[in-house]
């Protein structure tokens, strides 16, 4: 049995107003500072071109930074190169060795590192046991499916006992099913084992079921680095609330609502408002209405049922807005009042700044005891390390 984790401490990851550029030019990221906390696992999620692998690759010491200081613990390792870092790390094509056999990979950093051969074949065992190859060992790479060789990889990357786990959109190269059984597997693994992981994927739905915590990464920025459930519940920004989410968060203009929610939402949050933000779920009937902000009215455009799932289609002042929760709505339904509940609706501001809704206490109106004593409202705590 693998027993690596035993009595061993695990590592924190600091990035101390870490600037890179790639050209000299212009900075790809930009004063990034976060911790990445001891026995996590932690997605750096984003859309392409959002600095994720960079980030990874400044962890790794493959690439320096060009302004600020890196931490593993307390030591600064910015000078450090991957070596010297012992860092493990599994990229997506895998890169085994096609001529060696599963054993063979797996024994390759340790003799390398001149563990005896006795030593090395029982912990390359050890570990094809972790990760459930066991039975492949005689194999070469390519008798292997994708997701046999990606277990190998980890396998290998394991070997050494690491400081931290480096994956590169590991499960990029796999179809759908085998995907979503490799990220179970990376989540056991890395239970099992307590190495900091830290994982590069650009499908939130991977992020989501795996992470500890999620840092969303765009334009070389941290929009946020918050548990999956906070940057859900509580996201930061427009960009974060629009990335995280299938159905998509409805985006109208703040203006639409302003009729309906004067004398409910403060004018002073009203007028900095550019955009609101409604999860497909703070949309139901009233009937089933959990905890409402307002009733409103619209007309059905459309509205499809399929199996226990539904998706309502509103025309609300002329903007398209889609519901999951309407499920009991009469199919013949032209025009109909319907709530916005308080969870899953949000405010930002000419910024993208989220600034009504979320884990920020709920002020409304008239609302007196709210406000001398925010405690009471509603909040998610999510624990966070947070970032910039
Ligand atoms: N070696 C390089 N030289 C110059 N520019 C680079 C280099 N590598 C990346 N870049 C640029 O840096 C920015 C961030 O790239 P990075 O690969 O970190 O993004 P990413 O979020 O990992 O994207 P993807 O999901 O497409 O892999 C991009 O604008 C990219 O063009």
């Amino acid at each position: 049995m693998y027993n690596s984790a035993k009595g061993r401490k695990f590592l924190q990851v600091t990035f101390k107003d870490v600037t890179l550029s790639y050209d000299g030019k212009r900075d790809i990221l930009k004063h990034l500072n976060f911790v990445i906390q001891e026995g996590s696992l932690v997605c750096l999620l984003g859309p392409s071109g959002g600095g994720k692998s960079t980030t990874l690759n400044l962890i790794s010491g493959l690439l320096a930074p060009t302004g600020g200081h890196i931490f593993f613990d307390d030591a600064d390792v910015t000078k450090k190169d991957a070596l010297g870092r012992k860092v493990g790390m599994v990229f997506q094509n895998y890169a085994l060795y096609p001529h060696l056999t599963v054993l063979k990979n797996i024994e390759f950093p340790l003799k390398m590192a001149k563990m005896s051969k006795a030593d090395r074949t029982k912990r390359a065992k050890e570990l094809a046991a972790l990760v459930h190859v066991e039975d492949q060992l005689d194999k070469k790479p390519g008798e292997l499916s994708g997701g046999q060789q990606q277990r190998v990889a980890i396998a290998r990357a394991l070997a050494k006992e690491p400081s931290i786990l480096l994956l590169d959109e590991p499960l990029s190269n796999l179809d759908a099913r085998l995907r979503i059984e490799m990220r179970e597997e990376i989540r056991r693994i890395q239970r099992e084992t307590g190495v900091t992981t830290v994982f590069v994927t650009h499908d939130q739905d991977e992020a989501m079921h795996i992470s500890d915590q999620i840092m969303v990464l765009h334009d070389g920025h941290i929009q946020q680095f918050s548990t999956p459930k906070k940057l859900y519940a509580s996201p930061d920004n427009l960009f974060v609330a629009q990335f995280i989410g299938e159905p998509v968060i409805n985006s109208i203009p703040a203006t639409a609502l302003n009729h309906d929610l004067a004398g409910i939402v403060p004018d002073s949050i009203l007028t900095q408002a550019q955009t609101a933000g409604i999860r497909p779920e703070a949309l139901t009937l009233p009937q089933r209405a959990l905890d409402p902000l307002v009733t409103l009215h619209g007309k059905v455009l459309e509205f499809d049922q399929f199996g226990r799932e539904s998706t309502a289609n509103i025309d609300y002042n002329g903007y398209q807005l889609i519901s999951t929760e309407m499920s009991q709505l009469a199919h013949d339904t032209k025009e109909l009042d319907f709530t916005l509940e308080k969870k899953g609706f949000f405010l930002f501001d000419a910024d993208g700044k989220r600034i009504f809704g979320g884990d920020t206490p709920m002020v409304l109106v008239g609302d007196q005891s709210a406000q001398k004593d925010p405690a009471a409202a509603p909040t998610e705590s999510g624990g966070d390390t947070h970032a910039e």
